[in-house]
């Protein structure tokens, strides 16, 4: 039996990975589940999984919680505030931490987890973007294992070979790693009318069901950019060696191309419980509940390079890694409060990367090496490209 704790529980991930235990009761046990706002969905969850712990982090919402869950014969026990994060999350008595919170909010306890050596289904990619080689030399302290939930960077886990040394590309014979990207919704969309995108045709990716951030995130390919930060770090790779190449039907999911001339490709249908079942019990498979690729079905199976005028927020990305850590965090900080004013209805869908290319222009290389480093950074980025937003919508 593993025992696990699902950070963000009610999201997207965490859901999806609930579904996936569900398939599987008698190789999971649950330990401590996580939510911010829900908690009516959060306490349903405790009892069907029979949680022992769950932590509501939005105590504004305490005294609705408390009476849902006085009266909903839950066992578990109910902890309040983001420090309680942290206690699910290194237990001693937890193996495995799904980290699923979106954004820089799921830093500190996915950090708590690698700290405590745990196995780390990393889906908040952010807690990487913001802190790289501060996380990985944590992971290799404490003997944290991660594994990669995004479902490119568990495919390309899926197409490395098992005897992959962090870093060593060419003992392997690997020449490049194709990270694929679909483009989001609008792909094929005129240029001149970006600036009346809403939030819900943000939103409304093509292929995969996801939170509300990544989704807007998907459609300006900042995405990408990230995902390109996460795979160097994850897989100790150059920036030469990463090559975005645009997929628009997300059926190959990554790729890493070798000397002789082999493409290896983890395919699939778009859909998150495959990634989460192979990080689940890897090397062990398991059923996730999707069905496998209809290839009567598959129609186009293209591929191209995406237009800067079309993804402004993508080459920011890759300026930041050609920067360095503090640009990685200031950026990321940066995108979190520009997408929530856009979702907000505050600023349109254009100023996100106009906003972000102000704050990263205007950022100078800092030293950012540890945890507190990073979290000041961030909170100064926070406060300033929020007076950005307030100065836009005045
Ligand atoms: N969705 C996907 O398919 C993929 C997601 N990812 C990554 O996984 C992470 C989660 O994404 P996704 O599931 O889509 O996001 P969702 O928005 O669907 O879910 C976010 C989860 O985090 C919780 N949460 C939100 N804000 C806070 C906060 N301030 N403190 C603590 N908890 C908080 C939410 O609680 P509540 O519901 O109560 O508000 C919810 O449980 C992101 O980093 C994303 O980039 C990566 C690849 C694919
Ligand atoms: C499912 C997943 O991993 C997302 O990060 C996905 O990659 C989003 O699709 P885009 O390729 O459009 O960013
Ligand atoms: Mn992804």
């Amino acid at each position: 039996m593993q025992t696990l704790s699902i950070l963000g529980a009610t999201g997207s991930i965490g859901q999806s990975t609930l579904a996936v235990l569900s398939l599987h009761p008698e190789k999971f046990r649950v330990f401590g589940l996580s939510a911010h706002s829900q908690y009516q969905a959060l306490i349903d969850d405790a009892i069907k999984f029979r949680a022992q712990h769950i932590v509501l982090t939005d105590v504004s919402c305490a005294q609705e919680a408390n009476a849902y869950y006085q009266s909903s014969g839950c066992r578990a026990d109910l902890h309040y505030g983001s420090a309680a994060l942290d206690f699910i999350a290194a237990d001693a008595n937890v193996d495995t931490v799904m980290a699923a919170i979106v954004g820089a909010a799921g830093l500190l306890p996915t950090f708590a987890a690698v700290q405590a050596g745990k196995k780390v289904l990393l889906a908040n990619k952010e807690s990487l973007v913001m802190t790289g080689e501060i996380f990985i030399s944590a992971a290799n302290a404490s003997g944290a294992t991660i594994l990669p939930i995004d479902s490119e960077h568990n495919a390309i886990f899926q197409c490395l070979p098992h005897d992959f040394v962090y870093g060593d590309l060419a003992t392997s014979g690997i020449t490049k790693v194709l990270l694929t990207g679909s483009g989001g919704p609008f792909l094929e969309r005129t240029l001149d009318s970006f600036s009346q995108i809403t939030a819900d045709q943000a939103c409304a990716h093509p292929n995969w069901s996801m939170g509300q951030k990544i989704s807007v995130d998907s459609a300006t390919m900042m995405n990408k950019g990230l995902e390109f930060i996460e795979a160097k770090w994850l897989f100790g790779l150059a920036n030469d060696d990463i090559q975005i190449v645009l997929h628009p039907q997300s059926t190959i999911h990554s790729m890493v191309q070798y000397a002789d001339g082999s493409v290896l490709a983890q395919m699939g249908n778009p859909d998150m419980r495959t990634p989460i079942a192979h990080a689940l019990t890897y090397p062990e498979r398991i059923a996730s509940g999707v069905a496998p690729l209809d290839f009567n079905a598959l129609q186009d199976f293209t591929f191209s390079t995406p237009e800067p005028e079309r993804y402004p927020n993508l080459y920011l990305a890759l300026a930041a890694a050609e920067q360095g850590q503090s640009a990685c965090t200031v950026l990321n900080a940066a995108n979190e409060i520009s997408v929530a004013a856009f979702l907000a209805g505050t600023i349109s869908f254009t100023q996100i990367a106009e906003l972000n290319k102000q704050v990263l222009q205007e950022h100078t290389s800092q030293s950012c090496t540890s945890i507190a480093d990073v979290l000041k950074l961030d909170a100064a980025t926070r406060t300033y490209s929020q007076s950005l937003v307030e100065q836009v919508t005045c």
